[in-house]
């Protein structure tokens, strides 16, 4: 089977300044709850996750005046901050996009919500869209050093 460089979009990442204001906005919006609510250490946010159809809707509010939610919040107001595709290799991908001459803002994937390893791309080799990649991660790797 041939893999697919990047699948579809996994999710899109909306900036807000309140996620429990935002929470009550996407469930009236939406008529559901979101189906899971995490705190991201390593990104100092706190998200929410809606499920619509095969992608997701990813609120993301700061927990730290660092995080790079407050950054954004500050210079461009709340709205839609990145779009996620999701891959299936994420070190290929890293790797392929990196020769093609995009700017990865990490070396390495780190730890995301949900579940998945992620990766940024500046938005200044994207048309200014701050792009994610992301890999869902098996269960059986979880927890383990270096995943
Ligand atoms: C919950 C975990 C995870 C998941 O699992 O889904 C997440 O989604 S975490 C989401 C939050 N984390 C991140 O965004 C990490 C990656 N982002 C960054 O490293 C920085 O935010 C950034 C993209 C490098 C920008 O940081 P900043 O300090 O603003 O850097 P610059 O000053 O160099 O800005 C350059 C330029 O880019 C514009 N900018 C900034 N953010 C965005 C954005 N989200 N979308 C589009 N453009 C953006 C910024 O305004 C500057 O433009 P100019 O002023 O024209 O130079
Ligand atoms: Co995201």
């Amino acid at each position: 089977m041939t893999l697919k460089s990047v699948k579809q979009v996994e999710h899109i990442g909306i900036a807000v300044k309140d996620l429990s204001i935002s929470n009550e906005i996407f469930s009236k919006l939406l008529k559901i709850q979101p189906y899971k609510q995490e705190t991201v250490e390593s990104e100092k946010v706190n998200t929410s996750f809606f499920q619509t159809g095969e992608t997701k809707i990813e609120l993301l509010e700061a927990s730290s005046p660092e995080s790079p939610i407050a950054l954004f919040l500050e210079k461009k107001g709340e709205g839609i901050h990145h779009i996620a595709f999701e891959v299936d290799d994420i070190y290929a991908e890293m790797d392929r996009l990196k020769s093609e001459g995009f700017i990865l803002i990490n070396d390495k994937p780190k730890q995301g919500a949900d579940n998945k390893l992620v990766c940024f791309i500046h938005p200044k080799s994207t048309n200014s869209v701050l792009i994610e990649l992301c890999q869902s991660i098996p269960c059986n790797h979880i927890g383990i050093e270096g995943t």
